[in-house]
């Protein structure tokens, strides 16, 4: 590639909202088929505890994604004080309760309660999030079970791309339970090579710049540059972040800094790549869960 070539050339943009809407029309005619054959449109229970902000607006976007699809959700908002013990009481009754198929509890939770006990509480059938031990521990051994919904978003923007990732040099970059360690899980079941880094990891740089396909889930703004990218690679950017502009207003940032690279084979932008992906990857999970617990 000559300088002027290489110069004008852009990345594909991976657009998550129309990866998103399409697996939503799939989702909604797999409800339209439940309701026919079982009478009864599957069921979301979303529960928050306390008032984050950035929570409040997911939770909202999560439970207008149901009304567009036909499931059936309830929302259970509860005061940031709430006792652990009231807690676990409400989800033994959503456990119980047939008309629930998936139950999902906003992280993070207020520092006074236990989240494991919490999460473990979850019938792992109905656990939409995936973030019960026994659906852990399936994602690792390879037998089935529910995926966390914005790995599965990433797996299913990687395959919008690329058709085998067998062999390939992935780089995660975060470590967390929700997002680091299941991608890499899933990634490896793909036969992909894959190294999981964190904002520890000493010379990050060189060794992102040696993969094939780099996920970016550090939720530290811009953190992956130009330089840091290997020319054709395919880059998922998980962070988003809420930043205050110079003019006071504020805008979502990435972990990638989007505009830096360009001589990447594709990227997602953020807004409008892996979050509405976790939003529709959440709705296929509860049909999943409705179809095997009748
Ligand atoms: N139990 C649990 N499950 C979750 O799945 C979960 C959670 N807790 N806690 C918080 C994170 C965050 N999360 C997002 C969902 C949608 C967007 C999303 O739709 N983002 C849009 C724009 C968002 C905006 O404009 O504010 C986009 O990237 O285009 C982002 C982030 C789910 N989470």
């Amino acid at each position: 590639m000559t300088l002027a070539e290489w110069r004008t050339k852009t990345a594909e943009r991976i657009d998550g909202r129309a990866i998103a809407r399409a697996l939503d029309a799939r989702t909604a005619a797999e409800i339209a088929a439940i309701v026919r054959r079982d009478g009864i449109a599957p069921g979301l229970a979303v529960v928050l505890v306390g008032e984050d902000p950035a929570s409040q607006v997911y939770v909202g976007r999560k439970i207008d994604a149901c009304r567009r699809v036909g499931i059936v959700s309830s929302e259970h908002r509860l005061p940031a004080d709430t006792a652990q013990d009231a807690l676990l009481t409400l989800i033994a009754r959503l456990n119980a309760d047939p008309r629930i198929h998936g139950i999902l509890v906003q992280v993070p939770l207020p520092a006074h309660i236990d989240a494991g006990a919490v999460l473990g509480a979850i019938d792992p059938a109905k656990d939409v999030d995936g973030f019960h031990p026994v659906n852990v521990g399936r994602l690792s051994t390879g037998t089935g079970g529910l995926v966390p919904c914005t790995p599965l978003g990433v797996m299913l923007l990687l395959d919008s791309v690329l058709d085998d990732l067998t062999g390939l040099d992935a780089v995660v970059i975060g470590k967390s339970n929700i997002v680091g360690k299941p991608i890499a899980m899933l990634l490896l079941e793909r036969e992909a090579t894959v190294t999981v880094t964190h904002i520890e990891t000493r010379g990050l740089a060189d060794i992102v710049r040696k993969a094939d396909l780099v996920i970016a889930a550090a939720g530290a703004p811009r953190l992956v540059r130009g330089f840091w990218i290997k020319q054709g690679a395919v880059v998922i950017d998980v962070g988003i972040t809420r930043v205050l502009q110079d003019d006071g207003r504020t805008k979502l940032v990435g972990d990638v800094a989007f505009d830096e690279v360009q001589h990447a084979r594709a990227v997602t932008p953020v807004p409008g790549g892996v979050g509405p992906m976790t939003i529709a990857c959440l709705l296929a999970n509860t049909v999943k869960a409705a179809n095997q617990n009748k």
